[in-house]
This record gives structure tokens, C-alpha cells and sequence, in this order.
């Protein structure tokens, strides 16, 4: 066997407790190890003169040294190493903290290059804690790998070397060399070697293009080998004259063109034979739920079920009402089914279901999933708000014969995103909003405007709104934060004594979270004081007013989707974004987010301040491993490996041949790192 493809631990160094530690990161195997990408780079390539390198900030200088002092024992514990240098200019002194390794290996009379933080006066510069390499070395770029605990950058780097030689030894590449020539790729060999030790800049981009291409083929080829198998099944088939009149009259807002739009287009599909797969996506508040609403109605009209499936109890309890209000006035029978409903309920639930007695089944994920049995699934909606990889919409497939599936995002992404991660589905976009609405007026302050932003709250409590107030943390202990609980009592007793004040966390019994959010929903309570948990989904109308504090520690997609619990109805609304952060990046964030609520741009935004990973802030988003930040906008790449995928497959569907299996191992693996195992 390839050693490649051996346990971690046969890599030097990797005991028990490294290769726990590699695991975490996904990485198994030293093939793995090779795609653990860098992060960045440590660049040594440009040292400058000490005197004029500017100070307390990352800088590159060079020396030779010229005299290592004896230890100095601090205090118990802290050991001091010093060694002197001259960069032929000045003199400076180079400091290790408990460090003996680094500070052994400095050789008196060697030229060394050095990056960390410069310090001190003009006469003694100092640099503290430094990484270095000879100033001969070829290669003066040092990766800086993602890390996890128990795993150091100098451990992962010994390791990489070692995996890079197995490499060497065993040349590998996985992807077919027609494909390779076709679109002017570098082997994969080749790549590897640069991105881990790079040499210069052009190099490095055309061995990034390299693995981006095989992270987004493996993508698109595991989405289109689940795709055609889905397609060569058929789906229960529907009646395109269905009127969907009555349904329209007994709405109570005229629907946007956006909504007319979208339900056209899904019930064009639920009239096909293949199973449908769309995704609609559509900006907070845009009205999704009606369009949901929309298919269930022309699935029960039709003799079939349907299913909503939604990422909380509190989501699926408010569709629940939603979809009842919508549906019961027509004659439609929508059920709950939610973890924290008595057990004989579930049973009744479940046993009405399977007797044809419920057209339409609401509840969360898990319970619709497990031992509910559906006679005439014909539609699964799925409220994923982006909490869901490839890996479960796929399993949704498996359910209950070939339903038609419908996946439902807040979310706005960036087009080529929406490509890399939806490949697979059709997209209907609600890109208006209702009418009426006005845009959420929102300010960013610091906490020395609190007390006056309360007043303004207060202000529109007593106009008979409701408000939200937001703090990041419910636990105790983080002590630049207010945990929540001690937040709200604070307001209770203090600004907001004469209101109804509720609280509400993650921390909290399902069935005490749905009280409090009902007795908000129903006007009885002024104020409520919550943590993230409001985040997706929830709809109050009569909530005007969002404060939220520390809003530094939360992403922009994140404060749009916090803000859009307002400006759901035809009042103004507000949002106050408090902080006290003076980073540039957050203060960035809120600048954006001030000036503009169209979700499509914050995504655009966030995206190029966070990369396509911490995007979507889950593991099992599917992307590729490969840090895709300025590749998201490559649409070129997306479309070459697209029409790569579509050829390898035209050729060979289900990877067979033996030019494809080793491609072919690495979609199934990519795969089941994302909890699909279907491919195999
Ligand atoms: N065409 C319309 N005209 C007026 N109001 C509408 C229209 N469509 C939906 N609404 C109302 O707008 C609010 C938001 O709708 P819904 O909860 O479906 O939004 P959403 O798209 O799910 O948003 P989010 O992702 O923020 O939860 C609801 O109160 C709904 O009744």
C-alpha cells in the first residue's frame, strides 16, 4: 500500500496524542496532512534595516550573530536566552522565552532572518520570541498552518516534510492527465511541493489553481453522481392545472411578483417526474413561508403529503402557526411534531400521519426524520438556513421513496458561492420584498450612548411596539460580558423596570423557550432580552426596535439575519449596534451593515472579510478545504471544473474506470467528511 495512504501515526513524532489532535482537524492519513493548506505565510523575503523597521509591528529584519549570553533565570519557571546580532548597521538583541531549541540552534557567526515584533530604544533594539531561518535558506517563505490544541506550526511543519518526501518517493495524482493538459494544470505533486514550500508568488497561484480545481471538481463530481442517481428515479408526478386560486384569495397580503415567481416555479417542478431539488433563497423578510406554504398546498391538492422541516423548535412551532393559518381556513390538516411534545402526543401525531389524516407535517429535523412514516410524501421542504451540509440535504434523498425537495436559506450568497455549494440544485430567488416596508434604520455607537439608546427604546415601547435586546453570551465567567441572565435582571430592575420584560436563551427548555416567545409574539411581553437563539427565522411584526450589545463578536451575515427580526411589518424600525471595539475590521463590519440592508451585498462583504469557510460557520458546509477566499470570485474555475465534471461523468457515471479511481476515492472521501456516505 501506498504509505500515503497509512494511519498518521507512522509519521515521525505522532503519538497517540498528535494523531487525536490531527483527527480533530479531519486528518488521518499523511495524503490528508497534505491538504492541510496554509494559512497564510510567514514571508522572509524582504528583511528590512533595523534602524528604520518600524516598531511593535510584524517586520522581517536580518543578522548575523555575534554572541550568545549565558541563561538567565528569571524566576522559577522562566528562563531568559539572549543572543546579539548586527545587521552590519545595528545592533540588536534576539530574546527566547523558556525557548532553549530556537535559541541553541543560532549559530555565533550565521546570518539569520527574523519576524516578529521589533522593541526598545534606538540604541538597543530587541525582538522577542522570533521565527527564524538562515538567510541562505531557498525557501523564505514559511507556511503557517491552521492549528488546533496540541499541535505547534513547527510539529505540523516536520510532519509536512516528512509527508512531502512520501510524496517525492511514490509520485501521486489522483486526477486523470487529460484533464490535467486540458485545463494547463500543474501535477498534483508539484503543487503540493509549492504550497507547502513556496519559492515565490506566481508559482504559488498557479499550485493553488491546481488544488482549488480538484477541491471543486471532487465538489461538483460527488453533486452530479447524487444528482443522476436521484434523477433515474422517478417522483410522484402532479397536475399542472391545479388551481391555485383559492389559495391566493385566502391570503391575507397580495404576494410580491418574487413569490408569484418562485411558486410558479416550484410547482412547475412538482409536475415533472424527476425529483425536484430547488433551493429557494430569498433576504430576511422577503416571505418565504407563504411560498412554502404555496407547494404545500398544491402537494395536498394533489392527494400527497408534505413535510417542513425546520433547524429549531421555535421555527418549527412559529411555521407551524403559519402554515396553519394559511392552510386550515382551506380545508388542509397541518400537524406539529417536536421533541418536547409528551410522548403520547408524538404517537398520536405520528399515527394521524400515517393514516393519511394530515396533509402536512411540521417539526424539526431529527423527528421528522427518524421513524416517521409518510404514506404519499410528495414534497420535503427544509428550512436550512445554512446550518446543513451537502451531506444531509443528500440523505434527505433516501426519505420516505423520492420526494420532491424544496431547501429554503436565508441567507443570501454570492452567486459563485451559491455554485460551489448549491451545484446541484435549482434556484428560485425572492429578490423583493413585500411592499411598505421601509428600510431599518441603523446606527452603530459606543457604550457611552447606552443609557440615551434605552430612552429610545423605551420611547417606542410606550407607541405600543416591542423591542429586542441582544448580548452575544449566555454563560457566566467571560468577564468583559454581562451574561445574559444577569443582563436582563439588571434591566428589570433598572431602565426598563415599568415594561414586561422577558428573557430568553439557548439555554433554556424547548418548552419554556416556546412560552416566552409566544407570550412576545402575542404582545404580552414589551421587551425581550435573548441571545442568538432569535437569530433565524423568528417573526414578530410588532418588533420595531433591535439593541444589540457587543456587536463587534458577531459576523455581518449574522447582525443582517439578528436585524432582520425588525422591519418585518409596515412600521420604521431601528437597530442600535452597540460597541466599544476600536479594531478596523469590526468597525469595518458595522459600516457596511449601517449603510446598506440588502443581504446580497453584506454576503459580497462578509465573504471578502471572512473567506467562503467561516461564511456559512459550520464544518460541514462541504466546501473545499482549500482557502478559496479571492477563488470565490473566480468564476472562470467554477465554470471549467463545472464542464470538467460533466465530461469525466459523460464518459464514466459512476467513476468506474480505472483512470477515475483514484478520483474516485477522493469524492467518496470528501464526501463522507461531510456526513454522506450514499456515494459509495
Ligand atoms: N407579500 C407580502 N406582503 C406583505 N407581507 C408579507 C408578504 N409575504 C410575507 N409577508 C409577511 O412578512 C413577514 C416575513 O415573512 P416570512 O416569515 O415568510 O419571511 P422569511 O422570508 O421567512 O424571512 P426570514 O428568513 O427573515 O425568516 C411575515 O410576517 C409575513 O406574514
Amino acid at each position: 500500500m501506498n504509505e500515503l495512504f497509512r494511519p498518521i501515526s507512522a509519521l515521525r513524532g505522532v503519538g497517540e496524542k498528535r494523531a487525536k489532535a490531527y483527527a480533530r482537524l479531519g486528518i488521518q492519513t499523511p495524503y490528508d496532512l497534505l491538504f492541510h493548506i496554509p494559512r497564510s505565510y510567514l514571508d522572509f523575503r524582504n528583511p528590512e534595516p533595523v534602524l528604520s523597521a518600524p516598531l511593535d509591528t510584524p517586520c522581517v529584519v536580518e543578522g548575523c550573530i555575534t554572541r550568545k549570553l549565558p541563561e538567565q533565570r528569571i524566576r522559577k519557571g522562566l528562563s531568559v536566552f539572549k543572543a546579539t546580532a548586527t545587521d552590519g548597521e545595528s545592533d540588536f538583541t534576539v530574546v527566547f522565552y523558556n525557548n532553549f531549541y530556537a535559541f541553541d540552534a543560532l549559530k555565533v557567526g550565521e546570518t539569520y532572518r527574523f519576524a516578529g515584533k521589533l522593541t526598545g530604544t534606538l540604541l538597543r533594539r530587541e525582538i522577542h520570541s522570533p521565527q527564524y531561518l538562515r538567510a541562505d535558506c531557498p525557501v523564505l517563505m514559511k507556511p503557517v498552518y491552521p492549528l488546533t490544541n496540541g499541535l505547534t506550526n513547527p510539529m505540523v511543519q516536520a510532519n509536512m516534510r516528512q509527508a512531502l518526501e512520501l510524496l517525492r518517493r511514490e509520485p501521486f495524482d489522483g486526477l486523470p492527465s487529460g484533464i490535467r493538459r486540458q485545463y494547463d494544470l500543474c501535477t498534483l505533486p508539484e503543487a503540493l511541493g509549492v504550497v507547502h514550500q513556496p519559492a515565490s508568488e506566481p508559482i504559488l497561484q498557479e499550485a493553488k489553481r491546481r488544488l482549488a480545481f480538484d477541491a471543486l471538481l471532487q465538489l461538483q463530481l460527488g453533486m452530479l453522481m447524487l444528482r443522476n442517481r436521484s434523477r433515474a428515479q422517478t417522483a410522484y408526478t402532479m397536475d399542472p392545472d391545479t388551481d391555485l386560486t383559492p389559495f391566493y384569495a385566502s391570503l391575507p397580503f397580495a404576494p410580491t411578483n418574487a413569490q408569484k415567481r418562485s411558486i410558479a416555479e416550484i410547482c412547475g417542478d412538482l409536475c415533472r417526474t424527476v425529483p425536484a431539488n430547488r433551493l429557494l433563497q430569498g433576504d430576511v423578510g422577503s416571505g418565504k413561508t407563504a411560498v412554502a406554504a404555496a407547494a404545500c398546498y398544491f402537494t395536498c391538492k394533489n392527494g400527497f403529503q408534505s413535510a417542513l422541516m425546520a433547524p429549531t423548535e421555535i421555527l418549527a412551532t412559529q411555521h407551524y402557526h403559519t402554515l396553519e393559518g394559511f392552510l386550515s381556513p382551506l380545508g388542509i390538516r397541518v400537524g406539529l411534531l417536536t421533541g418536547s411534545l409528551p410522548a403520547k402526543e408524538k404517537r398520536r401525531i405520528r399515527t394521524a400521519l400515517q393514516a393519511g389524516e394530515l396533509d402536512v407535517l411540521v417539526g424539526t429535523h431529527a423527528l421528522i426524520q427518524k421513524d416517521t412514516v409518510f404514506p404519499a410524501l410528495g414534497l420535503v421542504i427544509t428550512d436550512e438556513q445554512h446550518r446543513f451540509g451537502v451531506g444531509q440535504r443528500a440523505a434527505l434523498a433516501q426519505k420516505g421513496g423520492t420526494p420532491h425537495k424544496l431547501v429554503m436559506s436565508a441567507t443570501p450568497i454570492p452567486r459563485t458561492l451559491a455554485l460551489i455549494v448549491y451545484g446541484d440544485l435549482d434556484i428560485s430567488v425572492l429578490d423583493e420584498l413585500p411592499v411598505g416596508r421601509l428600510p431599518i434604520r441603523t446606527y452603530a455607537v459606543t457604550g457611552k450612548l447606552r443609557q440615551r439608546a434605552y430612552g429610545f427604546v423605551r420611547s417606542r415601547m410606550d407607541a405600543g411596539e416591542q423591542a429586542y435586546i441582544v448580548c452575544p453570551m449566555i454563560e457566566e465567567g467571560e468577564s468583559d460580558l454581562l451574561a445574559v441572565t444577569s443582563y436582563a435582571e439588571q434591566l428589570r430592575a433598572g431602565a426598563f423596570a415599568a415594561y414586561r420584560v422577558g428573557l430568553l436563551h439557548g439555554k433554556m427548555k424547548p418548552a419554556e423557550k416556546e412560552q416566552v416567545m409566544a407570550s412576545f409574539k402575542a404582545g404580552e411581553l414589551d421587551l425581550l432580552v435573548c441571545t442568538t437563539v432569535v437569530e433565524v427565522g423568528v417573526d414578530v411584526p410588532n418588533a420595531t426596535v433591535m439593541l444589540i450589545e457587543n456587536s463587534e463578536r458577531f459576523g455581518l451575515s449574522q447582525l443582517h439575519q439578528l436585524r432582520g427580526r425588525v422591519g418585518r411589518g409596515s412600521k420604521q424600525s431601528h437597530c442600535i449596534l452597540i460597541t466599544d471595539s476600536t479594531s478596523e475590521e469590526s468597525r469595518e463590519r458595522l459600516r457596511v451593515l449601517s449603510s446598506t440592508t440588502d443581504g446580497f451585498r453584506i454576503a459580497e462583504e462578509d465573504l471578502k472579510l471572512r473567506g467562503p469557510g467561516d461564511f456559512f460557520g459550520s464544518a460541514q458546509h462541504g466546501l473545499p478545504p482549500v482557502h478559496l477566499a479571492e477563488l470565490a470570485e473566480d468564476m472562470e474555475l467554477v465554470r471549467q471544473t463545472q464542464q470538467a465534471a460533466r465530461d469525466i461523468l459523460e464518459a464514466d457515471p459512476q467513476l468506474r474506470d480505472p483512470v477515475n479511481h483514484a478520483l474516485r476515492a477522493d469524492v467518496v472521501r470528501l464526501y463522507a467528511r461531510n456526513g454522506e456516505n450514499g456515494l459509495n
